[in-house]
């Protein structure tokens, strides 16, 4: 039998809202037991930093280069995971020899797989150093090299947790992450994944609301449940060529953009922006080998009511039940840590990490980079 390793997997997705930070244990297949997990928002300054991040990234043309202050930034960004991962530990008394590895993401500070280019801001050695556990980090490169869109990364740990769904989840079960971009994986009855980007999630609405100083999302969707959908607006981000082409693609923060303010009310904008977040996953589903049956969704946007309606009415449409992660027996707001951690064991066991049904590389491949805690 396998070794199992106990890994921490953490997370600051491209909502930039905070860390999440999950325990695993795993032999990085089939065995996968879930411990603990923490959520560390970021402070509205830092957020404001990694949004600057995001604007200085867009001078970068290989992807070791840190513009203007990006490497202060990255420095920075480290340390609050560090400071994460401490507090982690403190909180569920365990030691920095209790575990075996972290999986870190970083921050996608730029993402452009037409020209093979995805940058994640995090230095694994500093965070290794800080935190005195090995670390595995930079997951999505290597798939690029061959020929890979380095993202969605997430589908082998669905495939994963798709051994342990509830018999109420009718298959075929399609995984669906609603963060600032929404993503969806298939797994089909002889274990084939399918996966891909599905369109914007919640990265909308935050910078709706926020640029109405509504705060910086939409709880539970209320803001939206008091507007109605503008069909004009909806239909320009789903009429998007990203919808109907061949070749699936990745998507970076840039892709879409919200409506410039006065396009709609706040309320009527916010309503729009939840539909289009709803039907763009249908939409991408299209392109998916077999109608789901049922839905199981993860992610922020699943605490979303209007979206979750609105999907669960246009999924019915066509036969198909949406859950959240919760009633099929899973954390839907660590799920994406989780998959961290997983990935950083089957890293370490040279597993591949990217298939051709998930990021279009041309061959299963593994990825990350270690760095070990005393060099
Ligand atoms: N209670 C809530 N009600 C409505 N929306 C929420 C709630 N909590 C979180 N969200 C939304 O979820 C977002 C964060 O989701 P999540 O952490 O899954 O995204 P992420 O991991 O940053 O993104 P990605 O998966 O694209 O990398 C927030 O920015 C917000 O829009
Ligand atoms: C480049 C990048 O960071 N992509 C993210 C983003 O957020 C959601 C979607 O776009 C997905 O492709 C990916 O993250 C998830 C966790 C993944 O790789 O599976």
């Amino acid at each position: 039998m396998t070794e199992m390793k106990t890994a921490i997997g953490l997370m600051s997705g491209t909502s930039m809202d905070g860390i999440d930070v999950a325990l695993l244990r795993t032999d990085g297949e089939n065995s996968v037991e879930r411990g603990p997990s923490y959520y560390v928002p970021y402070d509205p300054q830092l957020r404001e930093r990694w949004k600057r991040a995001l604007e200085v990234a867009k001078a970068i043309t290989e992807r070791t280069q840190r513009p203007d202050d990006l490497g202060e930034s990255e420095i920075m960004l480290t340390l609050c995971h560090a400071a994460a991962v401490k507090s982690f530990l403190v909180q569920n008394g365990l030691e920095p020899s209790d575990i075996d590895l972290v999986g870190f993401h970083g921050q996608t500070v730029l993402h452009r797989p037409d020209d093979a280019l995805t940058v994640q801001i995090g230095d694994g050695a500093l965070l290794a150093a800080e935190i005195g556990i090995d670390v595995v980090y930079d997951m999505r490169a290597r798939d690029m090299t061959f020929g890979g869109q380095g993202a969605p990364l997430i589908p082998v740990y669905h495939a994963a947790l798709s051994a342990n769904l509830p018999q109420s989840c009718e298959m075929p079960v399609v995984f669906v992450n609603i963060g600032g971009i929404s993503n969806l994986t298939f797994v089909g009855s002889d274990g084939t994944l399918s996966a891909f980007d599905s369109g914007p999630g919640n990265m909308l609405i935050d910078q709706w609301v926020e640029a109405h100083g509504g705060g910086a999302y939409d709880k539970g969707g209320r803001i939206a449940a008091s507007g109605h959908v503008v069909p004009a607006l909806a239909e320009r981000y789903l009429q998007s060529p990203f919808f109907s082409g061949n070749v699936r693609r990745s998507l970076d923060r840039g892709d879409f953009l919200p409506p410039k303010v006065g396009e709609a009310s706040l309320a009527d904008g916010a309503r729009t922006l939840a539909h289009v977040t709803a039907a763009a996953i249908l939409k991408s589903a299209a392109h998916l080998p077999e109608q789901a049956k049922t839905y199981v969704v993860c992610g922020g946007g699943r605490l979303n009511g209007v979206i979750m309606k609105e999907f669960a009415e246009l999924a019915t449409g066509q036969g198909a039940t949406v859950v959240a992660a919760e009633a099929a027996g899973f954390d839907g707001g660590s799920m994406e840590a989780e998959a961290w951690a997983y990935l950083a064991v089957r890293s370490v066991r040279g597993l591949p990490l990217t298939f051709p049904g998930t990021t279009g590389v041309e061959q299963p491949v593994s990825g990350g980079v270690l760095a070990p805690a005393k060099s």
